[in-house]
């Protein structure tokens, strides 16, 4: 965490319990200022519950949380220097854009000349003045799902929550929209706390993410960070793809851990605090990091079968069997095709990896 970035959210020992059942069990995180901070987890996870507790329409069990220095517990929603973007954006119909824009701002006092002065300001920093005097109705889903942005926007929180706000969009429109939201969160400077189920989604956004599981934060690091180096099973089946495999651990020296696969196949792996000669783990290498050849190469070599190869358009996805072994997939670049050789199905290769592709888990 960089040291000159001052603290905008800190929850500290947070539980939330709906009578018998626990939704958050004990959770500490800090979120900086202008930061771009994810929350992410499957469904039930919890992360809604704890984007509703900082907004303040969920109560605190047990801990606290903090925004800018000061316990919130008893602050009510509309005080505190948050605004919230929901998934069902909920416009109103027969108003105006502008007006749909302007009109919580009325609510909160200003005039209405100042009101629809700052509306149109903030339709301008999303792109839509053009639609100002438009209907909801006129606009497609992704134009609304901007309108709901500049409305939330227009008060100038100093905390932006968004709940899955691009859900209802279709998948080139969320992509676009992704793209526009890092934008705009750059260019105001809001912290801006996103909830999301999408992996690609929170790696593609944030500056970092919290990975959540049943009430629980699994790891909480920069994109990168948490795709290169997953602490757990957890982590490593939920963010992006990767192959995970049983091994033995024979051997450990110098940070690094031979272990052996099923089949008796052998394999260095990265030593991870807490795993010890002996133990039975699982290991952790993507698809991108293993590369195929017809004979062993630098590194990591593994004998195998080519079982399957399917395309997918950007890249090709090979099913490798390892002999009396596990399956291994490896994912290679369409890119510069000229210097690929495609292997065929039957075909005997090697899986190779540089060492340190496989990192040991924690389960
Ligand atoms: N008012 C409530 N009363 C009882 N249980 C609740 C209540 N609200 C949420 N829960 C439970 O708390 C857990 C966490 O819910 P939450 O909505 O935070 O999950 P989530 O990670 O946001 O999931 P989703 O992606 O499906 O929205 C779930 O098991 C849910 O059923």
């Amino acid at each position: 965490m960089p040291e000159d970035q001052s603290i905008a959210i800190d929850v500290r020992d947070a539980v939330k319990r709906y009578g018998d059942f626990t939704a958050l069990k004990t959770i500490s995180l800090s979120i900086l200022d202008n930061e771009f901070f994810t929350l992410l987890g499957p469904s039930g996870c919890g992360k809604t519950t704890l984007l509703r507790m900082i907004a303040g329409f969920e109560d605190v069990t047990e801990g606290e949380i903090y925004l800018y220095g000061d316990e919130i517990k008893n602050l009510p929603p509309h005080q505190r220097p948050v605004n919230t973007v929901f998934q069902n954006y909920a416009l109103f119909p027969h108003m105006t854009v502008l007006d749909n824009v302007a009109f919580g701002l009325e609510m909160r006092g200003r005039s209405r000349a100042e009101a629809r002065s700052r509306a149109g300001e903030m339709l301008e920093l999303v792109q839509l003045s053009q639609f100002s005097s438009r209907k909801p109705s006129q606009l497609s889903g992704g134009q609304q799902q901007r309108v709901a942005l500049a409305r939330a926007l227009a008060p100038q929180p100093k905390v932006l929550l968004l709940d899955e706000p691009l859900s209802a969009l279709d998948q080139k429109l969320r992509k676009a929209m992704q793209l526009e939201l890092k934008h705009l969160q750059r260019e105001t400077g809001i912290t801006f706390v996103f909830v999301t189920h999408d992996q690609e989604e929170a790696l593609t956004m944030s500056d970092r993410i919290a990975v959540m599981s049943e009430g629980e934060l699994q790891q909480l690091g920069a994109p990168r960070d948490i795709y290169e180096r997953p602490h757990n099973m957890f982590v490593a089946d939920f963010i992006g793809e990767t192959n995970l495999l049983e091994v033995s651990v024979d051997n450990i020296a110098n940070g690094r851990a031979t272990c052996h696969l099923g089949g008796g196949h052998e394999l260095t792996c990265n030593q991870v605090d807490g795993i010890a000669v002996g133990a039975q783990v699982h290991m952790s290498v993507r698809p991108e990091r293993l590369f195929i050849s017809d004979d062993p190469a630098e590194g990591e070599s593994l004998k195998g079968r080519v079982q399957e190869n399917v395309f997918g358009g950007t890249d090709i996805t090979t099913i490798i069997n390892l002999a009396d072994g596990p399956n291994f997939t490896v994912r290679t670049s369409n890119s510069n095709r000229g210097n690929k050789r495609i292997f065929e199905r039957g075909n005997e290769v090697f899986v190779n990896m540089e060492l340190g592709a496989a990192r040991l888990l924690v389960d």
